[in-house]
């Protein structure tokens, strides 16, 4: 595409070519649309080039080191893990290059115009891309997502944010993490299990607080079971120099290889011209939707991270589908349920969780009509290999009959084990119909059918 002052019409365009991006487009291609997509970085946005894709795999790395230890203690011949950091990453990055080439393909058979370009609003039905070019359409979908934010203290700038992690070609000696949320927490776990001596630095009384509090709690011991140190209630106030290219948290101590913010993350909507088509951003800078994904100007829509929704890759492309579906496809009330989203926090042992937590649940249902019902346990392969590591699962249920309402896991597994339950969840199920289903044994997962 070339060329100052030319204008090109679709039917849709879309700013954006991460995960609600690409799915708002493929899915309105389906359809017939005529999409254009602006991406100016690497196609799949946060999720592959710098979230979830390359953070499983380092915790997978992670998995394999601790399964190492495991083995080593049953009698095997296995020394203490190393990773040649700078060989696992040529398989981490091979990986994302396959989805970059795919999602390419898919764009072109789709025959969706893919503009490597930033683009902003000039207004409500026009994009300019950064040459000056000029996408109009009746639709445009803004899903530009986040970046990760950083505190505003003394020092700032000597703290590393995720997307520096992802830089990385070997385990620092010892590095601090700032933040108990679950970026901070998965990052902790991992540098951990693959060699790093990691202290966290946590802003309120424990770590992952809009999850059960008992499994944050069991989380923790985990961690520091495993040599973690987590100082929690600490609010840190300066990064400073320390010996040698070291960073010291507050003036303590000899100082960090490397401090990570895990310290939220903040919408991408600087220069996306939201003022020149009147687009409302909330005080955090959210593009503000209702229900359906609409921004209050007729045409422009949002998805994924850029708005104040549940900030997550299948809540993105979901809220994406439906909305495509809805302009495009005929279908007048899709429009994505925000109501039970299960998700998994990537530590170790994982933490995944859907529906509501016992606390939320008295909020809204009172004290009478809840019911807890728990299960501590180790699993077979730590209690074979005589490790403390617990597991705990919780069911939370409401009303007389017993409708589950939350289920909360944490143990090896559980990031497999909770899909399928947490479609049983969305479908009503009760506390007898999980009971009436015969349990697999011997494994984890049975625990969530014979729990009392
Ligand atoms: C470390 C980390 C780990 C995570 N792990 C998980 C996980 O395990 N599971 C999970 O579900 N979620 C995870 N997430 C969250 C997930 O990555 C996001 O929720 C998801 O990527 C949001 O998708 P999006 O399309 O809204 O935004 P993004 O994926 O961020 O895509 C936005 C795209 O817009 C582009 N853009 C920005 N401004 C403009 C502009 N002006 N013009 C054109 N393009 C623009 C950007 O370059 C980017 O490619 C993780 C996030 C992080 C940071």
């Amino acid at each position: 595409m070339a060329g100052d002052g030319q204008e090109l019409d679709f039917d849709l365009v879309v700013i954006g070519g991460g995960s609600g991006g690409l799915a708002a487009a493929f899915r309105a291609a389906e359809h017939g649309a005529r999409v254009a997509m602006l991406e100016p970085g690497e196609l799949g946005g946060t999720c592959v080039n710098a979230g979830c894709v390359p953070k499983k795999a380092m915790w997978l790395a992670a998995r394999i080191a601790g399964d190492i230890g495991l083995a080593a203690q049953l009698g095997f011949a296995a020394g203490a893990p190393t990773l040649d950091w700078c060989e696992f990453i040529t398989h981490r990055q091979r990986y994302i290059a396959n989805i970059h080439a795919s999602y390419r393909r898919r764009l072109d058979a789709a025959g969706i115009v893919a503009v490597s370009s930033r683009g902003r609003l000039v207004d409500a039905h026009t994009v300019e891309c950064v040459d000056g070019v000029r996408l109009r359409a009746a639709h445009v979908v803004l899903a530009t997502g986040g970046r990760p934010r950083r505190p505003s203290i003394p020092g700032a700038e000597l703290g590393l944010v995720s997307d520096d992690f992802f830089q990385f070609t070997a385990a620092p000696a010892r590095v601090a993490i700032i933040g108990g949320g679950y970026i901070g927490v998965e990052l902790a776990g991992l540098l951990g299990m693959l060699g790093s001596e990691v202290t966290m630095f946590v802003r309120g009384p424990r770590v992952l607080h809009h999850f059960d509090a008992e499994l944050a709690g069991r989380l923790q011991e985990n961690y520091r079971q495993s040599g973690i140190a987590l100082h929690l209630d600490r609010d840190v106030r300066a990064l400073s120099r320390g010996p040698g290219d070291s960073v010291c948290v507050d003036g303590d101590g000899e100082g960090f290889d490397a401090v990570l913010f895990a310290t939220g993350r903040r919408p991408n909507t600087d220069g996306l011209g939201l003022e020149a088509a009147g687009v409302e951003t909330d005080a955090g800078g959210h593009v503000c939707i209702d229900a359906w994904q609409d921004t209050g100007v007729e045409g422009v829509h949002a998805v994924g991270d850029v708005t104040d929704r549940v900030a997550l890759t299948p809540v993105a492309i979901a809220a994406a589908r439906r909305l495509a579906d809805r302009l495009f496809g005929g279908v007048a009330d899709a429009k994505l349920d925000y109501e039970d989203i299960p998700t998994v926090v990537f530590s170790h042992p994982p933490l995944a969780t859907v529906g509501l937590t016992a606390d939320r649940a008295r909020e809204l249902h009172g004290s009478d009509a809840v019911h807890e019902y728990r299960a501590d346990f180790r699993d077979m392969l730590h209690a074979l290999a005589d490790v403390p590591q617990r597991s705990l699962f919780k069911l939370v249920c409401v009303g007389a009959e017993r409708r589950v309402a939350g289920i909360h896991l944490l143990g090896e597994g559980v990031d497999e084990i909770l899909q399928g339950f947490a479609v049983a969840l969305k479908k009503g199920i009760t506390l007898d119909d999980l009971r009436d289903t015969v349990a697999i044994h011997p494994t984890s997962a049975e625990e969530v059918v014979l729990m009392r």
